[in-house]
């Protein structure tokens, strides 16, 4: 039976650059198959090609055995090929029936639009049932959680009788919850001989849910084949051309006096009586699931967001921070979850990229010395292991975890006393987290306060010397390192256990 997708050969060149080398692959009807390697190495850009959103410079693809040149996203879909992107593209206002066939609807006359929206509905549980999948057709799609929502894009997708489903790191904002549900669905569509192609830099889940592994490097294959032939070392060895000894640093730190303390923060609605403090020279990591205020806490250390109550003391001293500059000059940083957005002026290079934040750290007498930047620059790009064609390159070419990885250099470049960092590591390639365990180890070792809130629980677990736990605005338990496991940790923010009354 010939393969549900076929590629051969493909080849994708952006100017100068030779980005795809003759790479294969194949996807079987019901396959879940992981598409791996580090960032920059080409996922996207496989997949934008038989999106049709580039075209390829050479190669050929099949699909069931037919030659098919794919010129256009319109022509993808038609030939069954959907991508559920990050960014969802649904209309909040509007029901989950009424987006699955969004664009489907008759252009003329009130009665057929009303045909229309039951036909919708009817057409829409028709789905549901078929992939036994629970979700009422009338819910407004924005009163859904982030997971359900995904679902209605693979609806979306379905409905028109998709064959191939690319996922691009779909549970990067998903709670560990939406992400079974979402495996649930996945496992639906496989029985159904869909064919997914599943993109994440997640190895836990791609052993869960992946039948199949195709790993490319620097643009070529670097191996395949059934996922029960990949320990989690051999795909990393394949993605980055090394065994990796210390993934995590596990080296012990000696924390100082404390440099920042919290005391009965308050934030209406989304914060309560948070009280914490975080010494020189440790890492202190904050755990919880999506929503539990962790990302609001870190907001309100960076004055991005005013707290309604509480005393924030620096240093010894009271301190206001209504501001990010005010956090700033106290010697705070945050490296945010939306990197993307608050982080980068696209059409600059790296290096520019890098040192605005601290200009004054590069400026001589008033005046930017290139030489430095340059320096600096490359310095993180190399720590980082940042792959771009050029210092000056304009970033908004460069793959999204390298974008990720030269914001995380910016911040690290201001040389603050206390680095908070919101997940660190969302969408960042194995190889890169590991070397940035290793930078934040360092850190620490020259006496910064690390504060990372993140949901994943391996990072959490790998890195801190303590785990502050919130769930519903609180900070509901403490747990040193030797203390903490997965289970200790999940029980606690899933509101499963009970608090151990921390605070100070
Ligand atoms: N439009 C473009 N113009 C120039 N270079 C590009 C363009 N799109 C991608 N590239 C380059 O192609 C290479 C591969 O990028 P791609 O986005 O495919 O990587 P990826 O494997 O998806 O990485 P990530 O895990 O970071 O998303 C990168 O070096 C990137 O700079």
């Amino acid at each position: 039976m010939p393969a549900l997708l076929s590629l051969q050969d493909i080849e994708k060149s952006f100017g100068p650059n030779q980005i795809l080398h003759k790479v294969d692959f194949q996807l079987q009807k019901g396959q879940v198959h992981a598409l791996l390697g580090a960032n920059g190495a080409g996922k996207s850009t496989l997949m934008k090609i038989i999106a049709g959103e580039y075209t390829k410079d050479a190669g050929t693809i099949e699909i069931e055995g037919e030659n098919v040149h794919i010129t256009s996203p319109g022509h993808a879909k038609r030939q069954g090929i959907s991508v559920i992107h990050q960014e969802l593209s649904l209309v909040p206002e509007f029901t989950v029936a009424e987006n699955v066939y969004l664009g489907k609807e008759p252009v003329h006359g009130l009665g057929s639009f009303l045909l229309f929206k039951s036909e919708a509905v009817r057409k829409t549980q028709a789905l549901l049932d078929q992939y036994q999948i629970q979700l009422d057709p009338h819910s407004k799609v924005g009163q859904l959680s982030i997971g359900q929502q995904q679902v209605v894009e693979i609806l979306k997708a379905i409905s028109e009788d998709s064959r191939v489903l690319v996922m691009d790191e779909p549970t990067a904002t998903l709670t560990a919850a939406e992400t079974n549900q979402l495996f649930e669905v996945i496992r639906s569509l496989q029985s159904k001989g869909i064919g997914i192609i599943y993109i994440s830099h997640r190895l836990d889940e791609i052993q869960q849910i992946c039948d199949h592994v195709t790993i490319l490097k620097d643009g070529r294959k670097t191996a395949e084949g059934p996922i029960e032939e990949f320990s989690n070392e051999r795909i990393i060895e394949c993605m980055v051309g090394r065994q990796m000894d210390h993934y995590y640093p596990n080296t012990a730190h000696s924390p100082g006096d404390v440099i920042l303390e919290l005391q009965n923060i308050e934030k209406n609605g989304v914060l309560h009586s948070v009280s914490a403090s975080f010494r020189k020279g440790e890492i202190v990591g904050i755990f919880g699931l999506l929503g539990a205020g962790q990302s609001e806490l870190l907001r309100i250390l960076f004055g991005a967001d005013q707290a309604d109550g509480g005393q924030l003391i620096c240093k010894g001293k009271p301190v206001q921070i209504d501001s990010p500059l005010a956090a700033m000059s106290q010697g705070i940083a945050l490296v945010t979850e939306n990197r993307k957005e608050e982080g980068l002026i696209l059409e600059l290079g790296s290096d520019q990229n890098m040192t605005l934040t601290s200009m004054q750290q590069f400026s001589d007498y008033g005046l930017r010395n290139l030489g430095k930047i340059r320096d600096v620059a490359k310095q993180y790009v190399e720590k980082l292991n940042i792959k771009l064609p050029g210092l000056h390159h304009p970033v908004k070419h460069l793959s999204g975890g390298n974008q990720q990885k030269v914001i995380l250099g910016k911040w690290l470049l201001t040389s603050p006393d206390i680095i908070l960092l919101s997940e660190p590591t969302r969408g960042i390639d194995i190889g890169a987290r590991s070397e940035i365990y290793h930078l934040l180890d360092q850190l620490a070792h020259e006496e910064k306060a690390i504060v990372i809130a993140s949901s994943d629980v391996d990072e959490i677990l790998g890195l801190c010397d303590r785990v502050l736990i919130m769930f519903r605005g609180e900070i509901i338990a403490e747990v040193s390192q030797a203390e903490a496991s997965i289970e200790l940790l999940m029980e606690y923010a899933s509101g499963a256990r009970q608090s151990t009354g921390v605070g100070g």
